[in-house]
């Protein structure tokens, strides 16, 4: 579960008399999650949600986020908005963390990707990166390709997950950095639209959560995050209808350029190369009886095998 800081009721009451949002009803931990602490919170005025940023979110970096989702909202994308504080602020101490408080979006993640969720998904994603054209501030990428190397270093013990592991990683860092596509559209792009953080009430989107991996970055490398994401079956094999259904409502908000299309290969293994770091990492380092049980890397291992073979953006339905 992911509530690493506990709340009491009295700082909680605290906290909120800081906004104008009524007086709490009541919260409850949220399980879901893996970075953050999430609260579910019932006022007089109705539902919030209360996030207490943990350890991968920099600080620094949190004026940014919510600044981008306000803007995003503003644009028209249903996302959290992030609620201000009497005196405007909309970050605030709470539990010894910096905490915030967000809209809540009703609706529900698919617990089972169907070929149905992947169109809508597609066209979402190309309307968050058109509605965030116009935010003026821009954040590097902290897990973008040169970030991938120092990663794999940390992760000592990674041939315990599978003999051979790390040098076969770093094999393939090499070959993918070197190839990584160098002037393809940038923009505000997710870069974590995994099904967990998009909600769906009645078959159609009601709402995209979770911006706090939100970087600027290569557009198309967010549409290949989604491939690795949704376009997979539990058995691993890539479903190139779903993909096909993805890039089609992607493609009719925003068209995917020559250039963009031919390097979806290399982006794809970039986009599963950080999943799979990041993943491993955690494996090898979250202590047994954390509350968190960590994710499997070798999921993306998979997936980068499959995105290795790839000859070229037709394994992709392009
Ligand atoms: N704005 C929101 N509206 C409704 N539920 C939310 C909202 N934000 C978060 N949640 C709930 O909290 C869970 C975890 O949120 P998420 O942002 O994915 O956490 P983390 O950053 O820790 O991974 C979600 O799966 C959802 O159930
Ligand atoms: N999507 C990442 C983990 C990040 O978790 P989230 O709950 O913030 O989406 C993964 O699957 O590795």
């Amino acid at each position: 579960m992911a509530v690493y800081t506990e709340v009491t009721d009295e700082a909680l009451t605290a906290f909120l008399e800081r906004y104008e949002i009524g007086t709490l009803l009541a919260y409850r931990g949220i399980a879901e999650g893996v970075e953050n602490s999430n609260y579910a919170l019932k006022t007089t005025q109705g539902d919030f949600i209360l996030t207490l940023y943990e350890k991968r979110v920099n600080p620094e970096d949190l004026p940014w986020f919510l600044g981008l989702m306000e803007h995003l909202a503003a644009n028209g994308l249903t996302c959290p908005l992030p609620v201000r504080a009497k005196d405007g602020q909309n970050l605030n101490p709470l539990a010894g963390k910096i905490a915030a408080i967000t809209t809540f979006l009703p609706g529900v993640w698919p617990r089972r990707v169907g070929i149905e969720h992947c169109e809508p998904l597609g066209a979402a994603l190309a309307k968050l990166h058109l509605a965030g054209q116009g935010f003026a501030a821009t954040r590097k990428n902290g897990l973008g390709p040169d970030a991938w190397g120092p990663l794999l270093a940390k992760c000592e013990g990674a041939d315990s997950v599978q003999p051979g592991l790390a040098a076969e990683l770093e094999g393939w860092l090499g070959q993918i950095t070197a190839a990584w596509p160098k002037d393809l559209p940038v923009g505000h792009i997710h870069a974590d639209l995994f099904p967990d953080n998009v909600f769906f009430l009645n078959g159609e989107i009601s709402g995209l959560i979770d911006f706090y991996f939100a970087c600027t970055d290569i557009y198309a490398y967010d549409v290949a995050i989604c491939l690795n994401a949704w376009c997979f079956e539990r058995d691993f094999s890539f479903n190139a209808t779903k993909s096909r259904a993805l890039l089609r409502g992607y493609m009719a908000h925003r068209e995917l350029s020559a250039a963009e299309q031919a390097a979806m290969p290399v982006l794809a293994q970039g986009a599963a190369m950080r999943f799979l770091l990041t993943r491993l990492y955690d494996w090898l380092n979250t202590p047994a009886g954390a509350l968190v049980t960590p994710k499997d890397p070798m999921d993306y291992y998979r997936r980068l095998r499959f995105h290795l073979a790839a000859k070229d953006a037709s394994a992709y339905g392009l």
